[in-house]
């Protein structure tokens, strides 16, 4: 078992900052999942990890020895690749097998492994099967088993079930977190998805640009972003301009509302989070502004409803309620449901404030 420690990386490509003082200690036996925009440096990071790119500079740690010279085939690493790399011409038994032989572990080793290897990821029945007669999520067992063949302390895993069609990726996402549990061994997973992301993960890493910008549980993540960046890549929101008037007090386009996030200097700018589900249509008067219905999507398990308030602000709301286009009714959330971003607040800036915060409530 092993702890990752990522100290001060930085990558280029050329003259492309790529990855930008990336710090940070993954620990035994998570799901952890890196997930950001396309380019933002998720590949590159699980590159470094697997000893395919050398840092240009920073150290790289699994608990106190320095990998960064350790090259790829000496790490207790595998990886599962987004187009999964099986040989065509070999079938699923083999296709595990090959790594084994190359290493030249005994026949009757081989033997065992490989058939723990199949049975994790119930392929069993498929070991005579030619790669080309497997479907994708088969396909991605396949590359799995053959990863774990290896008995690796850490799995990455590269967009593995992004080839695959919506239900399919779906029953992989919990046969994957089944498989790490039973392993127990460190999974990373990259993604660019943010409900594979928040299904699958003990831990989540919010990636913009180079930079590692949120680390935290998918709860922490969504309840809690950092800024208006995290808080739209990880499900939908409200946001809106405010100010701090006190701890527990913010003011939103001149009117004061009980909120229970604090820490923050009065009269300090601020960003008001408030998640679609969490806002209840009232009839006119009673919620917090009065609002006009201005479009009702049905979204199978809630309808979309986008209402004006008497600013012209649009708020996104996600309910079971129906209501009808050009209706007057009123929005109310609870304190406990506003979330309080304070623009360019830095990840332990705000970890800190809202521990201490906490703390005081
Ligand atoms: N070997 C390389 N040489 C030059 N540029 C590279 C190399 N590898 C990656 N890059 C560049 O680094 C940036 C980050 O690439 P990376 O593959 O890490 O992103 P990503 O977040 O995984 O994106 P995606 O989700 O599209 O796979 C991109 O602009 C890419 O073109």
């Amino acid at each position: 078992m092993t702890e990752i420690r990522l100290q001060n990386i930085h990558q280029y490509f050329d003259d492309a900052h790529i990855l930008k003082n990336i710090d940070f200690t993954f620990s035994e036996g998570k799901f952890y999942t890196i997930l950001g925009p396309s380019g933002c440096g998720k590949t590159t990071l699980l590159k470094i990890i697997g000893g395919f790119v050398n840092p240009t500079s920073g150290d790289l740690y699994f608990g106190d020895k320095k990998m960064n010279d350790i090259p790829a085939n000496k790490r207790q690493v595998n990886t599962v690749f987004q187009d999964y790399a099986l040989f065509p011409h070999l079938n699923v038994y083999e296709n595990v097998a090959f790594g084994l032989k190359i290493k030249k572990v005994s026949k009757s080793e081989r033997d065992e492994r490989i058939k723990e290897a199949l049975r994790f990821t119930n392929l069993t029945d498929f070991k005579e099967r030619d790669i080309e007669s497997l479907s994708g999520g088969q396909k991605q067992r396949v590359a799995i088993a053959r990863a774990i063949v290896n008995e690796p302390d850490i799995l990455l895993l590269d967009e593995s079930l992004s080839a695959l069609d919506h239900n399919l990726r779906v029953e992989m996402q919990y046969e994957l977190k089944e498989l790490q549990q039973k392993l127990g061994i460190t999974f990373i997973f990259v993604t660019h998805d943010q409900e594979e992301a928040l299904a699958l993960s003990d831990e989540i890493l919010v990636m913009d640009r180079g930079h590692i910008v949120q680390a935290g549980s998918p709860k922490d993540i969504y309840d809690e972003p950092l800024n208006r960046y995290v808080a739209d890549f990880i499900g939908e929101s409200n946001i809106v301009e405010g100010e701090m008037l006190e701890d527990g007090k913010v003011s939103i386009y001149g009117r004061a509302y009980e909120c229970v996030d604090g820490g923050v200097k009065r009269g300090t700018p601020v960003e008001v989070m408030v998640r679609p589900e969490d806002i209840i249509l009232k009839p006119a008067g009673e919620g917090h502004l009065n609002v006009t219905v201005d479009s009702i999507l049905f979204r199978g398990v809630h309808y979309e409803i986008c209402v004006l308030d008497e600013d012209g602000y649009e708020w996104v709301i996600h309910t079971t309620q129906r209501s009808e286009e050009g209706k007057k009714v009123s929005i109310y959330f609870d304190k406990e449901n506003m979330h309080i971003m304070v623009p360019g607040e830095k990840e332990e800036e705000f970890n800190e404030r809202l521990e201490s915060y906490e703390g005081i409530l």
